[in-house]
Formats: structure tokens, C-alpha cells, sequence
């Protein structure tokens, strides 16, 4: 991925947020609105007798929304403008209403780390975060961590050890590290822990390798 100038552990300071903050636009809200139904439709009663209106109203939003669409091509152009892939990607973008949306911030020790509580969408095992949302995160995370380091790639490999079931609905701490560059290949590591306990760790093989933004 062409991720384009982006802040490194060498030109900004402790804490530096990388992902891109909500804002108070509409594509935000509107996305966090959609983010709370997807959370509401798997809540609400099953015996809800509205849910056919319901079906109704979004499918409505839907039509009105790809009749605003501009053709796929020139939407990801004016995607990958800018800030680029923080604010559509599928783990920390506000405008991608499946992102949890996890914040992630550079550390002066080369690390990157965030906060995150995850909900009833995300549930793989009864009360507890789905695997392949965890090696989502932490893909993503590590990702992140190696612009931070000043060196990124793509991911060829990622590792990924479940150590205990990671809860739902508390405080999930999101870390990653670059460990080492040796030539093109890049190696990461991460963890997903809770209450102090690691409940998921990841190596990750990266290659540096770009994907051009769309012009
Ligand atoms: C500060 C920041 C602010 C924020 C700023 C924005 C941040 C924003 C972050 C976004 C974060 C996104 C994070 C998600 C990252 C994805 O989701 S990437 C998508 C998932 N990955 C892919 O689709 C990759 C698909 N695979 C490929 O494209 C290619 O196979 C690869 C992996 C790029 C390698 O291809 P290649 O360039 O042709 O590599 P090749 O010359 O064959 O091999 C080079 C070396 O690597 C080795 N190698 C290659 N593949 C492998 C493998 N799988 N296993 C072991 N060794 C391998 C080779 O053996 C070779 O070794 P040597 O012979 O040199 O010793």
C-alpha cells in the first residue's frame, strides 16, 4: 500500500494519535448512526413487529445513498486522497461503519497502542470477541506500527496465538511493535490484552511492497 506521508517515531512526539478522529460531519454521524443499527438489529427483539417497516426505512437510505454514488473508480480516488486509509479502513476508519472504530497512538518507544470495547457485533464465542476479528485488529495494528517505525509493507504472514477467550463489552488494550527489518522483510509483533491478561499475541511477516493510490 502507498500509505503516503504519514507521522514516524522520529518526527512527532509520545502519544501522537495515527488514526483519524471522528468528526462532527455528516459522513460521521451518519456512519455512527449506521453503527449503532448494526448493533441494534442483532438487540432488538426478534418478535419486533416493526422490523418489516424497519426493512423498509433502510432499504429506502440504501437506494438514496447509491443514487448519490459516483462511479467505484473515482470514489477511490477521492478515498485515497488525503488522510487516505485511516478514514475508510475496516478497523479504525469513522467513515466505515464496520470499524469498531479502534484509536490507535504512536509511543516513543516505537510502539503503537489503543483502547477498545467491542460489542455484540463482534461476538465469535458466547460473550467473547470472534478470532478472526482479533487477527483483524491486530493485522491492522501492526500494520500501523510498522508506518510508525518509518518502514511498511504488506502482510505475508501473521501468526496468530489465542491464548484465553477475549471479552466482550470490557477495555481490550490493542499493542504493536516493530521488532526487526532485514532487507524487504519486516517483522511485528502485537498483543489484544484485558484486565492485564494477554488473551491474543501475533508475529507478523511484512514485505515492503507498495500498492499504488488510485489517481
Ligand atoms: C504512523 C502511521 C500513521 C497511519 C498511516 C496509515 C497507516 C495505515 C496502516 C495500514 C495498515 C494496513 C495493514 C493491513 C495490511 C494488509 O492487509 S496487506 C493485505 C494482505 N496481504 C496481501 O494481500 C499480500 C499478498 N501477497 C503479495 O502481494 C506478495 O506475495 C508479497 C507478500 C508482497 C511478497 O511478494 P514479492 O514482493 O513478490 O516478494 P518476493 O520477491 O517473492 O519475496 C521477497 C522475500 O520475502 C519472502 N516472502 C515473500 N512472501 C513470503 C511469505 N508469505 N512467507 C515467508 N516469506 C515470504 C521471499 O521468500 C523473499 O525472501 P528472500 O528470497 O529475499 O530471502
Amino acid at each position: 500500500m502507498d500509505l503516503g506521508n504519514h507521522p514516524t517515531v522520529e518526527s512527532h512526539s509520545d502519544g501522537t494519535v495515527l488514526t483519524s478522529a471522528p468528526q462532527d460531519t455528516p459522513v460521521d454521524r451518519a456512519t455512527a448512526a449506521a453503527r449503532r443499527v448494526l448493533e441494534a438489529l442483532l438487540l432488538t427483539d426478534r418478535a419486533n413487529a416493526n422490523l418489516e417497516r424497519v426493512a423498509e426505512e433502510l432499504n429506502g437510505i440504501a437506494e438514496h445513498l447509491e443514487q448519490h454514488a459516483p462511479e467505484v473508480r473515482e470514489r477511490m480516488v477521492d478515498m485515497w486522497s488525503g488522510e487516505g486509509v485511516t478514514r475508510h479502513d475496516p478497523v479504525t476508519g469513522p467513515e466505515n461503519a464496520i470499524a469498531p472504530p479502534l484509536v490507535l497512538a504512536g509511543m516513543a518507544d516505537g510502539s503503537v497502542r489503543g483502547e477498545v470495547t467491542l460489542t455484540i457485533p463482534y461476538q465469535g464465542p458466547p460473550g467473547c470477541v470472534h478470532g478472526g476479528v482479533s487477527a483483524l485488529l491486530l493485522d491492522h495494528t501492526l500494520g500501523v506500527a510498522n508506518a510508525w517505525a518509518g518502514k511498511d509493507g504488506m502482510t505475508a504472514q501473521l501468526n496468530v496465538r489465542y491464548h484465553r477467550p477475549t471479552p466482550l463489552f470490557r477495555p481490550l488494550t490493542v499493542q504493536g511493535r516493530q521488532e526487526s527489518v532485514d532487507g524487504r522483510k519486516i517483522h511485528t509483533i502485537g498483543s489484544i490484552t484485558a484486565d492485564g491478561e494477554v488473551c491474543v499475541s501475533v508475529e507478523g511477516l511484512f514485505i515492503d511492497k507498495k500498492v499504488p493510490r488510485p489517481r
